[in-house]
């Protein structure tokens, strides 16, 4: 069988490594893997190729993704839709693997429905905010890059008695914000899931500043648009100079750590596997409670993600 892999939306540690895993499996089970360039830009446009194993040579350790990624408006057209899936035809793709998030994974939804496109998708976003599973390809990566990060703003902003607010990617998940809080001991988590309970955070910060206190560190997931506001009321009403860091896309490169590798191969395994079974399948890969497991994309796309409420909880007793 002839399959084929993308990415698509936001890239994300680990997307190489899926690349390389994908195709030297496929050559090792005797199928011919082929590449799709730019994401849904380069399908619409014909990007593609039969994979050759100098394709994916010395690329598991490098960030990004070496077939590229897009966000593309075209395919929001019918027609681009229609001339994506006729080069799957022309190239003779049986089957069609995307790393995508779940933007993506809408518009596998609308384009497995118009067409009989067999298809497989592997999570794959930092913001892990996709709904089935507890893990997404790049988040491990992500969360050791933000750990970094805050590690060396608590140095400074201990050593001079400041607030630092840091503002972690997550465009309507808390997820990085969270887990990111809890692993750096910030004081303050602000996400877009949960009301911020300003008063209750003043009156413990107050308590503790009296009792203190030198430094505080406030973790705000973008999505909020609140990083400003927040900076403001710790320089006013907590009487703390205060400087604001914006993590931005560093959050998004780096080379994949050790989980997001393994996690990778796991991901791409089972999706190779599925396809090679399939006609016209339309699954995405999903990782829940230590297992692998396949969901109908239909299942993914119309329910949302929730945060873990244990982790939720713990939002509650953050000092
Ligand atoms: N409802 C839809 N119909 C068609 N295409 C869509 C739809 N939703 C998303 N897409 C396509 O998927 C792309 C990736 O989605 P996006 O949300 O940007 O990234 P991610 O997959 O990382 O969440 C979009 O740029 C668009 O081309
Ligand atoms: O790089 P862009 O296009 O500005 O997108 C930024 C967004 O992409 C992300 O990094 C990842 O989101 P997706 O993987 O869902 O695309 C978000 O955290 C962020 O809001």
């Amino acid at each position: 069988m002839a399959l084929a892999i993308m990415g698509s939306g936001g890239d994300a540690p680990g997307m190489n490594a899926a690349v390389k895993k994908f195709v030297d499996y496929l050559y090792d089970r005797g199928e011919t893997p082929h590449l799709i360039y730019d994401g849904l830009e380069g399908l619409i446009d014909g990007k593609i190729k039969k994979a050759e194993h100098k394709d994916v040579a010395g690329i598991l350790h490098r960030g990004g993704c070496v077939i590229r990624s897009s966000r593309s408006k075209r395919f929001y057209d019918y027609e681009y839709r229609k001339q994506a899936y006729e080069n799957l035809q022309k190239n003779g793709i049986d089957g069609l693997v995307v790393l995508g998030g779940d933007g993506s994974f809408r518009a596998m939804d609308v384009f497995s429905k118009e067409f009989p496109v067999n298809f497989v998708g592997i999570p794959t976003t930092i913001d892990n905010d996709i709904y089935g599973t507890d893990y997404c390809l790049g988040v491990d990566t992500a969360l050791n890059t933000i750990r970094d990060a805050l590690d060396k703003i608590y140095d400074t902003a201990s050593t001079f008695n400041r607030a630092f607010v840091v503002e972690v990617m997550g465009r309507e998940c808390g997820y990085l914000a969270v887990i990111s809080a809890m692993g750096s001991g910030a004081e303050v988590c602000v996400i877009p899931e949960v009301a911020f309970n300003r008063p209750v955070a003043e009156a413990r910060l107050k308590r503790e500043i009296a009792n203190g206190r030198n430094y505080i560190l406030a973790i705000v997931a973008e999505g909020t648009k609140k990083t400003q506001e927040i900076a403001e009321w710790i320089e006013k009403d907590l009487g703390f100079e205060t400087r604001v860091t914006v993590l931005g896309h560093i959050q998004r490169g780096g080379a994949p750590s050790s989980y997001d590798r393994l996690m990778a191969f796991e991901f791409a395994v089972r999706a190779v596997d599925h396809l090679l079974e399939s006609q016209r399948s339309n699954k995405v890969v999903v990782y829940q409670n230590g297992h692998f497991d396949l969901l109908e994309i239909d299942t993914v796309v119309s329910n949302k993600y929730q945060l873990n409420p244990r982790h939720l909880a713990m939002l509650n007793i953050l000092d």
